[in-house]
């Protein structure tokens, strides 16, 4: 199958297109989606903080204007990521997703880190350019492992304070400098749970655009130890038989993938595919 959307650095000095506009309260949207005639919105009284041409759906080119602040047009709204997420279009999420995250990385390096100059869009290139270091700097991608425990018939879930009530999901945490994503995994175990895995699988990965990371997702069975919550992090740990899970994330998640696809395999029942 030929993807409708496909991702490209485009020059911005050409006309015509679509165009997402995201501001601090999410994109806009009205009736007909998120994607407006880019020409009719830039004649809107936006107050764009950057520009960028971001790929081709069904072949036609779409940018990102990526606002200050949001702005009141007739008939439209302002909607997080999250949101987008959890509705049926699969592909208007990923065009999202992708815009959220070069969003993201167009307001935090307009300046160069290393000197403080203004800096500039490179083209056909997503990388933003200092002309006194020169220097590049690159949208910012956070590796994160994210891992279902198992012990035959259950599975190790917890809460952080963070979630939506009632809700567990499988452990997860950021890798830190000098870290493999094995190491990363046995390290965010202990520490937010206190206990020891082994036959760690890697079962795949995920780009999770909220704000920047990239889920390698693992599976690994207990080894030994008691569960003791990590203080703060985790309101609450347990282990979960098969037959009664609690309510679980989002079914786009990686999180949902690796308990659905365990509980599938258990259960003999047909394996559930990962959503990218
Ligand atoms: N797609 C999915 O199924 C799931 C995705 N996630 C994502 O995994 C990521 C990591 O999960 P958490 O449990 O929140 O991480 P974590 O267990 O490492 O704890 C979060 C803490 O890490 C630090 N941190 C924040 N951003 C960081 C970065 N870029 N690099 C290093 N440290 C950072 C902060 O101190 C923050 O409070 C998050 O982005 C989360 O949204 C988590 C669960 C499910
Ligand atoms: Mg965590
Ligand atoms: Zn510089």
């Amino acid at each position: 199958m030929i993807s409708r959307w496909t991702t490209a650095v485009l020059d911005t000095d050409l006309p015509g297109g679509w165009a997402v506009a995201r501001s601090p309260e999410g994109f806009l949207f009205d009736d007909n989606g998120a994607l407006f005639p880019r020409e009719w919105l830039k004649r809107q009284d936006l107050s764009i903080l950057a520009e960028h041409g971001i790929g081709h759906l069904d072949g036609e080119p779409v940018y990102l204007l990526e606002l200050h602040s949001p702005l009141d047009i007739p008939g439209c709204n302002w909607k997080g990521l999250r949101a987008f997420m959890l509705e049926d279009d699969h592909t208007l999420y990923k065009v999202l997703g992708y815009a959220a995250q070069v969003g993201t990385w167009a307001r935090e390096h307009r300046f160069c880190g290393s000197c403080g100059t203004r800096m500039s869009q490179i083209p056909l290139e997503r990388a933003m350019y200092c002309d006194a270091c020169d220097l590049r700097h690159y949208p910012r991608i956070s590796p994160s492992m994210i891992v279902l425990i198992t012990r035959g018939d259950e599975v190790l879930l917890a809460r952080s304070p963070r979630f939506v009530t009632g809700v567990y999901s499988t452990l997860a945490g950021f890798a830190e400098p000098g870290e493999s994503a094995e190491d990363c995994l046995v390290r965010e175990v202990r520490e937010e749970v206190s206990i020891e895995v082994k036959n760690i699988q890697y079962m795949g990965s995920q780009c999770w655009p909220f704000p920047h990371s990239m889920m390698l997702g693992f599976h690994a069975e207990y080894a030994s130890g008691d569960i003791v919550p990590q203080e703060d992090e985790i309101e609450d740990a347990q282990w979960f038989n098969v037959h009664d899970l609690p309510p679980l994330p989002a079914s786009r998640s990686i999180a949902r993938y690796l308990i659905d696809l365990y509980v599938a395999r258990r259960l003999g029942h047909a394996e559930p595919v990962l959503p990218g």
